[in-house]
């Protein structure tokens, strides 16, 4: 078969820094993309965590269309319809007291801000992160990411002096490191990129007990487990903690990039007017988007439905008693099957023989982020692929 012409543009003009599968993907419609060929994928990588709504929501899709025929481009110092209801709706789904937002465009952006605004907001300067966190790629989000691996390439251009990283739910090492000159605890109540690593109740307790103490914030990183993926709203909400922030991107608008650090009114009013920015944050067409998939979220219970899938993912990935198999674990939707060798080849069989996308979390662990109106029938058939390729 010949390469296809889409293929050879991408690898011919693309930055390269992508390891590029050798599949076209042109369409998708809820759980399933189609290659250019026509032949289907259940898709469980979804973008890494994206599209929770499924492909091309139909309400997603309807906004969009109707919103850019109307007005796609607004700067953020000129108020929009859009962009009111988006702030509204978000706002009313949020954990208690979180309800100012910076609207912009990414998951690292909404971490960038979150470091500028826990930076005002306490008058300090340092941050406690976890080891094996994952915040972003631009260099303020990357000095709190652990992986050196995402860091070594850029050198001293990553300045992580003023991060403390402590084993992720070490409760004496958290005590220790949490000082009145802390801005900000960063972390992730499910670690994804870290190997899909559930936190202990205890360990986010203790962080939001430490941190009031302290006078440092609380700022939980929902990007990866935001918007029902965990089987709650919001990741922190199993915890029964309301941090001072939380970082928000991936699946908040159906598919079109948003980002938004949302926090409590204490913390935004210390913000120096003018102080950070975002030409296409808040735009009306991402905003219409947004309103679209938070509607579509709450009226068709998609967390409720994340939780009682997440339970029955979990069981038959269990059943499946591989030796190859060390653990299966996970949060509603946001499932990590760790083996006990390299991940990789099963997630190339998986896609190659079995028409199954999935995504590694650390060299070790298959990442499973189905949209969360993922059917029965459909999480049976990638059971049973994956039993299929770990014999
Ligand atoms: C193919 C590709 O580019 N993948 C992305 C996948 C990133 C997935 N995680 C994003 C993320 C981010 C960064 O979010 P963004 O800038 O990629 O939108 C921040 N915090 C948490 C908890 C996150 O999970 C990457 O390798 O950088």
């Amino acid at each position: 078969m010949t390469q296809s012409k889409w293929l050879d543009a991408e690898l011919k003009y693309d930055s390269g820094v992508f390891n590029k599968h050798q599949v076209v993907i042109t369409r998708g419609q809820g759980a399933v993309v189609w290659d250019e060929q026509g032949r289907a994928y259940i898709d469980c990588m979804v973008g890494a965590g994206v599209a929770n709504v499924g492909h091309s929501h139909p309400d997603v899709v309807r906004a969009v269309q109707e919103q850019a025929a109307k007005l796609m481009v607004l700067a953020q110092t000129l108020p929009n319809d859009r962009r009111a209801e988006f702030l509204t709706e978000l706002v009313s789904v949020l954990p208690q007291g979180l309800d100012r937002v910076f609207l912009c465009n990414s998951g690292t952006e909404a971490m960038e801000a979150a470091k500028k605004f826990a930076i005002t907001g306490t008058g300090r300067q340092r941050f406690v992160a976890v080891k094996r966190g994952f915040a972003g790629r631009s260099l303020g989000a990357l000095a709190f990411t652990w992986e050196p691996k995402y860091r070594e390439p850029f050198g001293e251009a990553v300045d992580n002096r003023h991060v403390d990283f402590i084993t992720y739910g070490n409760l004496d090492e958290l005590r220790a490191a949490v000082t009145d000159e802390t801005a900000a605890v960063i972390l992730e109540v499910v670690q994804g990129e870290g190997g899909v690593r559930p936190a202990s109740l205890e360990f986010v307790q203790e962080a939001r007990r430490i941190t009031k103490e302290r006078g440092a914030l609380l700022i939980i990183d929902e990007i990866q487990t935001g918007f029902g993926r965990t089987g709650k709203m919001f990741g922190c909400e199993h915890y029964g903690v309301i941090p001072d922030g939380i970082t928000l991107a991936k699946a908040m608008a159906g598919g079109v990039p948003v980002g938004a650090f949302a926090m409590t009114a204490a913390v935004a009013d210390r913000m120096p007017a003018g102080g950070h920015g975002s030409t296409f944050g808040g735009n009306p067409l991402a905003m219409a988007a947004g309103v679209a998939a938070l509607r579509a979220m709450k009226r068709e219970g998609m967390a409720e439905q994340a939780r009682e899938k997440g339970a029955y993912f979990m069981e038959k990935l269990r059943a499946i008693g591989s030796p190859k198999i060390r653990e299966v674990r996970g949060l509603g939707l946001m499932i990590g099957v760790e083996l006990k060798e390299k991940s990789a080849p099963y997630i190339t069989a998986l896609e190659h023989d079995e028409g199954v996308l999935t995504l590694p979390a650390t060299p070790l662990v298959v990442r499973f982020l189905p949209p969360l109106t993922i059917s029965r029938e459909q999480i049976d058939q990638v059971v049973t692929s994956f039993a299929r390729v770990l014999e």
